[in-house]
This record gives structure tokens, C-alpha cells and sequence, in this order.
């Protein structure tokens, strides 16, 4: 796991010095962005220095567009994916008022404090400072001065399409869980502490690990999932529902609720992760709690037999 340092008043400049950097805020850490990675790790590997992804402690978007933000995971895990992705170094810069108003010349400034890196690799459509008015061809004139060669990429696609967050969100959003997978490079995933329920999955035959999701991550389409759960280091078959339970609209705030197969005790404030692999039906406002039973039951033995 790669070492993770915070850009403040503290950190030591000249850890940039013969360093490649790839810059960007890197939401989902998604195969597009695992590819920027590798470059950055490969001009590392030629120039002798360390390879660095270069990102924000926030999303910018939470400052600029708070109303409309989804994400494919929160800041910490996205800092965390980015430590496991084989760069040796995270460097993340604070995302604060002054820094989001900097000119291209200033913000350039601010962050590498006269410790100009060998190499910056970015996408060829990379935006930075403020109003995102920075464009690489900003950068590679910054960068003949300050002694930096811009690698400006073609993104990488797939099915004829560059792969990028906004494309993964739209897959998730209309439940093409298997396409936005692969896109990602991984499971997409879901993690939070499990809240209590109202207890009636008991009743019904199947407990449920109930989760509530915030609205920014709340990227994945209602419906009804096959999935691993993790807990406490053991993994497990799941069928999950996506969405608030339509039967249950007015007695419910969960948002995510995942029956774990073959697993027998109390999940109660235990930190969960839900990896989605395939995606079973939408959500149904049943007629009957006997109807809703029986269902379930059918999507618990498919999860048994195909996951
Ligand atoms: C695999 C699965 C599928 C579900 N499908 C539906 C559904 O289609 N419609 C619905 O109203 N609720 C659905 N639910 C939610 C259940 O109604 C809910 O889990 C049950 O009422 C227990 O809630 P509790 O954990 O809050 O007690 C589903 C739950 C699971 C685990
Ligand atoms: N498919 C891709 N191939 C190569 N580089 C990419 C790709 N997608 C993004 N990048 C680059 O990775 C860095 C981080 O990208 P950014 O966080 O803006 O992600 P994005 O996937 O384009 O997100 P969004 O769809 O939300 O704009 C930037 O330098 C960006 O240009």
C-alpha cells in the first residue's frame, strides 16, 4: 500500500522533485484511470523517481455543484483505492476557497511550490484552477519552464466509448451492473454500518442487513441484486434490495437491505460491504406479503445456485 501524504504547510515540496504524477480527482478509480496510473508508474520506473497520484481531499464538485453530486465512492475510499493501485505515493491537496480561486499560473504554483515533477500524465480533456479554466494546453506552457513533461492521454475506451465516472454512473443508474463492472475494472460496492430494521424480515423467513446510503452515493438503480457481502473478514452470498422497500415505503428509511445467505447472528452496527454482480428484477409493490415472501425466497435460491 502506497504511502499517503496531505499537500499542507507541513509537507516537504521536493518530494515532488523527479516524480510522475497523474493528477485528477479520480472517482471510482476506474480502468480509465487505472490506465493513467500505470503511465505514470512506467515514466517512474525510466526516470528513477516516484510515482505519485496526485489528487483532492474532496470531490470540487462538493463546493461547486453540491445539489446535483454522485459519486461512485466517498472521498476516503477513493484515497484508499488509489494507495492500492501501485503508484507508491498519494499526494492529496486540500480543496479549499483560495486554492479553488487560483488562476492556472497560481494553482500550479501552490501545488508543486517551485518542486516541479519530471512527468504529469492527465486525460487530453484534464480541466484545473478556478472555474476549471486550466486546460493542458496551460499546462504544457507552465510546464516548458518549469522543466515538467505534460503527458496529455487519449482516455481509454470501451465499445468504441471513453470510459469515464459519468458513464459508469449512468450504467449503475439503469441497473447494468455488469457492463458498469467491467468499466470499473472491479465490483462496484457499497459500504456502511448495518442500522436497525423494523425485524420483520425475521418473520418473513429472511433477515436483513439494513444500510442507509447517502444521497450522493445513491448511484445504483432501485431493484434486486445478487452480491458478496464482507463482514468481519468473512465473505458471503446475498441477495440485496436496492431502493426503499415499496411495500414498505412509510415504515422504512433503509436504503440498502442485504439478506446474507448461511449466515446466522447479530449484524448490528458492524461495518459492511456489498459488491453487486448481477442485477435480478426491479423492485415490486406486491399485493400480498405472501406474494413478497415468495419471491424473495426464488431470488435467495438463484443467488445460491449462480453467484
Ligand atoms: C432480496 C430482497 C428483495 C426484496 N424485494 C422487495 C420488493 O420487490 N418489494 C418490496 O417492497 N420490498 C422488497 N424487499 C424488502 C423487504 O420487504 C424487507 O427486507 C422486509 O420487509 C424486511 O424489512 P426489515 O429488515 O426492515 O424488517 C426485498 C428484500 C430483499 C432482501
Ligand atoms: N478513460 C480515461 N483514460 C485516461 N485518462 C482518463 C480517463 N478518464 C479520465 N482520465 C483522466 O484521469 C484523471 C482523473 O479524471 P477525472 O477525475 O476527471 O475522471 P473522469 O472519469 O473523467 O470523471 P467524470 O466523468 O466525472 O468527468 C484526469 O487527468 C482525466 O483526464
Amino acid at each position: 500500500m502506497a504511502e499517503i501524504f496531505k499537500c499542507d504547510e507541513m509537507f516537504d515540496h521536493s518530494f515532488f522533485t523527479w516524480s510522475s504524477c497523474a493528477f485528477g480527482v479520480f472517482d471510482g478509480v476506474h480502468r480509465g484511470h487505472q490506465y493513467l496510473l500505470s503511465c505514470a508508474q512506467e515514466t517512474a520506473r525510466k526516470n528513477g523517481g516516484a510515482s505519485v497520484a496526485l489528487t483532492f481531499d474532496i470531490d470540487p464538485d462538493e463546493v461547486f455543484h453540491p445539489e446535483r453530486l454522485k459519486k461512485l465512492m466517498t472521498n476516503e475510499e477513493r484515497i484508499k483505492t488509489l494507495s492500492e493501485s501501485g503508484v507508491d505515493a498519494v499526494v492529496v491537496l486540500p480543496f479549499t476557497q483560495r486554492f479553488s480561486a487560483s488562476s492556472p499560473e497560481e494553482f500550479l504554483l501552490n501545488t508543486f511550490n517551485g518542486h516541479a515533477p519530471s512527468y504529469l500524465h492527465v486525460g487530453y480533456d484534464f480541466r484545473f484552477g478556478a472555474r476549471a479554466k486550466g486546460t493542458v494546453k496551460e499546462l504544457a506552457n507552465w510546464a516548458r519552464d518549469a522543466g515538467t513533461e505534460v503527458c496529455a492521454h487519449d482516455l481509454k475506451s470501451a465499445d468504441g466509448a471513453p470510459i469515464t465516472a459519468t458513464r459508469i454512473r449512468l450504467l449503475l443508474g439503469d441497473n447494468d451492473i455488469i457492463e458498469a463492472n467491467k468499466l470499473l475494472g472491479r465490483p462496484y460496492y457499497l459500504v456502511g454500518t448495518v442500522q436497525q430494521g423494523r425485524g420483520e424480515g425475521q418473520e418473513f423467513g429472511f433477515r436483513t442487513a439494513n444500510l442507509k446510503v447517502p444521497s450522493q452515493l445513491q448511484v445504483l438503480g432501485a431493484g434486486v441484486y445478487g452480491a458478496y457481502a464482507h463482514v468481519d473478514g468473512m465473505r458471503y452470498k446475498a441477495a440485496v434490495s436496492v431502493g426503499v422497500s415499496p411495500v414498505f415505503a412509510d415504515k422504512t428509511d433503509a436504503t440498502c437491505e442485504a439478506h446474507l445467505l448461511d449466515f446466522e447472528g447479530d449484524l448490528y452496527g458492524k461495518a459492511i460491504k456489498v459488491e453487486f454482480l448481477h442485477f435480478l428484477r426491479p423492485m415490486i409493490k406486491f399485493e400480498t406479503i405472501d406474494e413478497l415472501i415468495a419471491t424473495v425466497n426464488g431470488n435467495i435460491a438463484w443467488v445460491r445456485g449462480n453467484i
